[in-house]
């Protein structure tokens, strides 16, 4: 049975690079590794939903806290059964973005922490009710608000398929997220969470030695 590691964090925080570098360092140890990104646009339904929500299209559907977050829970549990093969098969399943995701964008968009409502029942509907598998490890990618927000100002101007979405455009909402992510953190929510510093360059070796041989 494999281990099922998050990488979470803000937009532009350094997730994607973070999980190559990673998959690489684990490939090195003579791991196997399953990858998978959530959103999974171009893949589900409710995914490129998400997206055309983000990017104002369907009304008032981007405005629905509750809502959006439903579309990217139904996301997830239309990718379990190909989480739950990649932990018989691998020795790590890696995601890029999880069930905190919707907690923490969720309770800052309610302008709630995460001992609110909105964290409570993002757990029952993901966790409780659609049965995802709870993860043994979640990395927090750590970086300021205004390094994030640097970072993906440069990647909408550099690659043309990731425009600024309605989130990522919303400086004060990434500004109470990452408060969110760090009490989520804190409080160890749903698996332990390592907290990586993304503002210096990540030591990928060390780091995967560390969750392929926790304490
Ligand atoms: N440690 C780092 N230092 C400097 N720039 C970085 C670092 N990690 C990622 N970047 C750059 O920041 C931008 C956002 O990174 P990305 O991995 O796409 O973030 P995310 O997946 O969290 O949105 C990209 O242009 C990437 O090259
Ligand atoms: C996966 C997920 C993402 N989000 C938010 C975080 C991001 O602001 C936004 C889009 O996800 P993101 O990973 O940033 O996609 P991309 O980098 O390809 O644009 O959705 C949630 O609110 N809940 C979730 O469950």
């Amino acid at each position: 049975m494999g281990r099922l590691v998050v990488i979470e964090g803000l937009d532009g925080a350094g997730k994607r690079t973070l999980t190559e570098g990673l998959t690489k360092a684990l490939h090195d140890l003579g791991k196997t590794v399953s990858t998978l990104a959530f959103p999974r646009y171009g893949e589900s339904v409710h995914a490129d939903l998400v997206r055309e929500g983000l990017h104002r299209e369907h009304g008032d559907l981007g405005d629905s806290v509750y809502g959006m977050a439903l579309l990217y829970a139904l996301d997830r549990r239309g990718a379990a059964a190909d989480i739950q093969r990649g932990l018989a098969t691998s020795d790590v399943v890696l995601l890029d973005r999880y069930v905190a995701s919707n907690a923490a964008y969720g309770a800052a968009r309610l302008h709630q922490d995460a001992d609110g409502e909105f964290v409570r029942w993002v757990r029952e509907i993901e966790i409780g009710r659609f049965g995802l598998p709870s993860p043994d490890t979640q990395l927090l990618l750590r970086v300021s608000p205004e390094v994030a927000a640097e970072r993906a100002e440069r990647r909408a101007r550099t690659e043309a398929d990731r425009p600024k979405d309605s989130f990522e455009a919303d400086d004060d909402l990434q500004v109470r997220c990452a408060r969110v992510y760090d009490q989520l953190a804190e409080r160890s929510w749903l698996s332990p969470w390592h907290v990586v510093d993304g503002t210096t360059g990540t030591d990928t070796a060390a780091l995967a030695l560390s969750l392929v041989h926790p304490e």
